[in-house]
């Protein structure tokens, strides 16, 4: 029920409110759930891991150690069919600093297993001006939601390493 997508994104950002501030990115959380049995398969959070990492790529990483995966390994052979993926932020689809967006590695892991991206707000305009994650997702049959209800405190947080 949609209640539940609510509760998950709040959850999500309470993850993005570990995450230690920066100018130069957005504190996001997220959260990798079994669609079918809502487990919790994965969380993350921005620069959760080590190097300049997202909140999606930390649930990815995570994930893929948890099963001692390299990098060469793909998520898809340890995930189960029906996934939902809920990021406080839309994932991206550039990044300033020349790393895979996140939307490049939800689509290596594949729309089979991720079925769903739930965000709570489109990138603002500030680093990149023109998030095409949606589009993306959407033509590689990946269903993309917008929760609606949590937007200032979902950027409140995000922006927190900004200047005023
Ligand atoms: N969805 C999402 N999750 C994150 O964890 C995060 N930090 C961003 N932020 C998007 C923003 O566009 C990039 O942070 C800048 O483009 C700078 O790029 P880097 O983060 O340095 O690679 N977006
Ligand atoms: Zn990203």
């Amino acid at each position: 029920p949609a209640g539940d997508h609510t509760a998950y994104l709040r959850y999500a950002l309470s993850l993005a409110q570990k995450s230690p501030p920066k100018p130069s990115n957005y504190r996001v959380g997220a959260v990798m759930v079994n669609a079918a049995t809502n487990e919790v398969l994965s969380t993350g959070y921005t620069l959760e891991l080590p190097g300049n990492t997202h909140a999606e790529q930390c649930c990815f990483e995570k994930l893929a150690q948890k099963h001692s995966m390299g990098d060469g390994g793909n998520l898809d052979a340890v995930l189960p069919d029906k996934v939902a993926l809920y990021t406080t932020m839309e994932p991206c689809s550039f990044r300033l600093s020349g790393n895979l967006p996140c939307v490049d590695r939800i689509l290596k892991i594949g729309a089979a297993k991720i079925r769903t991206v739930y965000v709570g707000v489109y990138e603002p305009e500030k680093f990149v001006s023109d998030n095409s994650g949606r589009q993306k997702l959407q033509d590689a049959g990946i269903s993309y939601v917008h929760i609606p209800g949590l937007e200032e405190e979902i950027l409140e947080v995000a922006t927190a390493g900004h200047e005023k």
